[in-house]
Formats: C-alpha cells, structure tokens, sequence
C-alpha cells in the first residue's frame, strides 16, 4: 500500500474531495486504515473503522456515520469512545450541519450494549463501560447537529436507545425489530434513558413501551412513534437525505439553540 502522511493526505483530499460527493476514503497504513474525509479546515476521522464516515455532499454539510461493529453492532467500549470522539469533532467544525447514522451490517442497526463486556467484570469496570455508553449518547442527544438515524435492521435496547437520541427516525421495511428489552434482559431502566424515551415517545407510551420490553416491528414501531417513518430498503439513505435537507434548511443559530434549549432539561440526566 502506498504511504500517505497525514499532510499529504489532507492536500490530496482538499483537491480532490470536493469532486467526490458520497464517497469514502481509506487512508494508507500510517493512518491505522482510519477513515478520514476533509472539511477544509478541519479533519474528522473515527480512529478506527468501527464507524465508517462518509462525506455526502461538495459543501461537506452532511456526514453518513455507519456503525461498522461485526456481527451485530453491539457497543463496545472502544466504539462508544470513537463515536463521541467523531461527533465531538463534527460539532466542532462549523461546516457539518447535519449526520445519518446508519450501519454497514445488511440486517442489524445495532444489538444494544455488547453483553459479552458485562460477565465477569467488576463493578468499577461495567461502571466505567456503561459510561462510555451513556457520554456517547449524551453527545449524540445534545449534538448542535441535525441528526437523522436511519434504521436499516433490529435496533434492540441501546441500538434503539441511540436511534431515539436522533431527532429523526426512518425505518427500513424488513423482518427487523426495534424496541427496548432492557427489562426483559434484566437491566432496571438508566432513568436517563427513561427521560430520553419519554422525550421522544411522551410519558404514558414510553412506560409501555420500556415496561413491556416489547420488540416492535417496523409498523409497530411507528405505531408507538420509536419511528417517524417506515419505507423501503432501497429508499431509506436518500428519504433520510430528504429528511436531512431540510432539517438543516432552518437559520443554523436559531435551530441550534432552540435545539439546546428543548433539550437542556435533560442535561441533569448528564454524568
Ligand atoms: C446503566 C446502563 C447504561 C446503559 C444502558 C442502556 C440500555 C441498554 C441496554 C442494552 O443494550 S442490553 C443489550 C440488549 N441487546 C439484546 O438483547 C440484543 C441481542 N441480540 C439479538 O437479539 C440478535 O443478535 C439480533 C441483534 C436481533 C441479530 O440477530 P441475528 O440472528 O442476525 O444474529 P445472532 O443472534 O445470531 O447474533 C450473532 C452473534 O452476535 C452475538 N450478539 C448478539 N447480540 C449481542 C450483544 N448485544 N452483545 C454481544 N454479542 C451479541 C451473538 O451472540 C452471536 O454471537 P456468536 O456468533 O458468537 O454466537
């Protein structure tokens, strides 16, 4: 593989990325294989292929992130930290107006915590990984960003959890679920995802919906409003591009601190 530092890489893609929308890059070895794409001033890059980044548009306004976790996007440690890390930088660079979160994996969005991280750890150390749950959640839920999730197979527990931290939920037709089983898998309710189900739900359907631990299907899932919208496969990326448009549409300064103000309240909800 050819060796690109990391300055080559930048003039390279300043040159060259505007003339290709929706495509990602892979960057040599001295780059660990992380995915970068350029914002003129600023880089953003996950550290790591967990998450895949895609630019999709020459003015570098909407990112794709796909959740690149195999077999099932379950979230460890390592890709709690480096979706906080990409949605950190993302925020911070004042050309990004808007994210789709997505997943790489044909039928699964994301199974949730990874379980196999719980048996046998101490205390201390599933408190420390459930932490790192809840801080990418928080910044993905706070984000200044417009954000979109679109669901393209089972989003179970914290999958659904990360999907309901976007402002917009559209959902691939398809044998998937989506729901919240933390009861049924014996994990008491975090009342900061309570508060952010009721956010999103209101307060009578989100008790169902958490106290039943019920996996919905994508028509059941827009019944109960887990979803906004449920459509074909094949249109889920450009129905949630349609979305994207016009959420970021909106005066960016008027949006970003309605945006903040609607969600401060759960702000005493953060570590
Ligand atoms: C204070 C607490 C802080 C935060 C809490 C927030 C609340 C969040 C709680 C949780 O997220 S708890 C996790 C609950 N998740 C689940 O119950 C999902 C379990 N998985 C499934 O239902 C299915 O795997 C599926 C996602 C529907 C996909 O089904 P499929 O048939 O495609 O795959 P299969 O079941 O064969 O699994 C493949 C492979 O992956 C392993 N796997 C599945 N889920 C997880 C997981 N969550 N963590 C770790 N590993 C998981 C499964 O065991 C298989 O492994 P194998 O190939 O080695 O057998």
């Amino acid at each position: 593989m050819v060796k690109v530092n990391v300055d080559m890489a930048s003039s390279f893609i300043r040159a060259v990325l505007p003339r290709l929308a929706c495509r990602h890059l892979k960057i040599g070895n001295n780059c660990n294989g992380r995915y970068l794409y350029g914002c003129n001033k600023r880089w953003v890059s996950s550290g790591s292929d967990l998450v895949q980044v895609e630019q999709d548009d020459s003015d570098n306004e909407i990112v794709v992130l796909k959740m690149n976790v195999k077999p099932v996007n379950a979230c460890t440690a390592e890709f709690n930290n480096a979706m906080t890390k990409l949605i950190k930088d993302l925020d911070a660079d004042e050309q990004s107006k808007g994210l789709i979160l997505t997943s790489t994996l044909p039928n699964v969005f994301s199974a949730g915590l990874q379980l196999t991280a719980l048996h046998g750890k101490s205390y201390d150390e599933i408190k420390e990984y459930f932490s790192t749950f809840q801080t990418m959640a928080h910044t993905l839920f706070t984000s200044r960003l417009a954000t979109v999730a679109a669901i393209n197979g089972h989003a179970i527990a914290g999958g659904c959890v990360i999907a309901l931290c976007c402002e917009y939920r559209v959902m691939a037709e398809g044998k998937f679920h989506n729901g919240l089983n933390e009861v049924i898998v014996g994990i008491p309710m975090p009342a900061w995802v309570s508060a952010y189900t009721v956010y999103a739900l209101g307060t009578n359907t989100a008790e169902k919906v958490i106290l039943s631990g019920k996996k919905h299907t994508p028509r059941e899932a827009l019944q109960v409003g887990l979803v906004d919208q449920v459509v074909p496969p094949d249109d889920l990326i450009q129905v949630s591009k349609n979305i994207l448009s016009d959420l970021i549409k909106v005066g960016d300064y008027p949006r970003r601190l309605s945006k903040e103000r609607l969600r401060k309240e759960l702000l005493m909800f953060s570590l």
